[in-house]
């Protein structure tokens, strides 16, 4: 694994206003450092801070107190226009409701990212190709959205998330409305990008099959971290 830094956090505290004054700590002095290639997942109990953590890494959401430092880039310093900078050129979301856009095309959804970063109408199509290609649906380009199966949904989501090549995948129970072939599926294509591009992925999950491919797990609890361990993957590509 190489050193090269992706994200660190020192000491965040995230805090939300529940009303009358009052807040509710979701995040409880959370340090953690990530780096390139990394394979790794947040686990712990629901409300345990898993989304609000992968939020403020994804810089959707900024800490109350602490620095993220995301790229090199402390997040709550950044204007609205760096911030969306930030995610479209260094960050891919896979969701757990995928969100592919009803009207467009399977290729023109996964174009979308390209577009918003002024690349050439010759090398998006190229790019999108590759894309779909890593997620073996090339043929599909053509297919609007509710042709196709939910498993194969959460592929053109992956690969709209990786046509811009990210640094970070940030996977927030990316596997939660798949059976389990489909969910296995989801997991060796994103294992196989993280090893032959050097993709680093942060998952949240409590899915079992998502857990087995770890190769690191960081559980959270009542907001705070309680174990971050390396793992011996289970499942692997071989
Ligand atoms: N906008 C908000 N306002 C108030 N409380 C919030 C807000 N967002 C999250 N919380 C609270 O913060 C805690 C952590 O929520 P979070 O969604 O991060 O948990 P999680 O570990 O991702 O849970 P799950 O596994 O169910 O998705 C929860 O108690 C939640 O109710």
């Amino acid at each position: 694994m190489s050193t090269k830094q992706i994200l660190k956090l020192d000491n965040v505290v995230k805090k939300f206003p529940v009303g009358d004054g009052r807040y509710f700590t979701a995040l409880k002095g959370i340090n953690l450092e990530i780096d390139k290639g990394e394979f790794a997942g947040l686990v712990g109990p629901s409300g345990s801070g898993k989304t609000t953590l992968l939020n403020i890494i994804g810089s959707l959401d900024s800490p109350t107190e602490g620095k993220a430092i995301v790229m090199g880039q402390n997040i709550s310093e950044l204007t609205h226009k760096e911030s969306a900078k930030l995610r479209n050129i260094h960050i891919g979301f896979i969701f757990q409701v995928y969100n592919l856009l009803p009207v467009y095309t399977v290729f023109e959804n996964v174009e979308f990212a390209l577009i918003l970063q002024n690349v050439s109408a010759s090398e998006r199509k190229k790019r999108v190709m590759e894309a779909l290609e890593w997620v073996g649906l090339q043929d599909l380009a053509d297919k609007k959205p509710d042709k196709i199966s939910g498993g194969e949904g959460q592929r053109v989501a992956i690969a709209r998330a990786i046509v811009k090549k990210p640094d970070i995948m940030l996977a927030d129970e990316p596997t939660a409305n798949l059976d389990a072939k489909n969910a296995h599926q989801i997991m060796r294509i994103m294992k196989k990008l993280n090893e032959e591009l050097d993709t680093t992925f942060l998952f949240s999950t409590h899915d079992e099959k998502v857990m087995k491919y770890l190769e690191r797990i960081i559980t959270l609890k009542d907001g705070s971290i309680a174990e971050d361990k390396q793992v011996t993957p289970q499942k692997t590509l071989k």
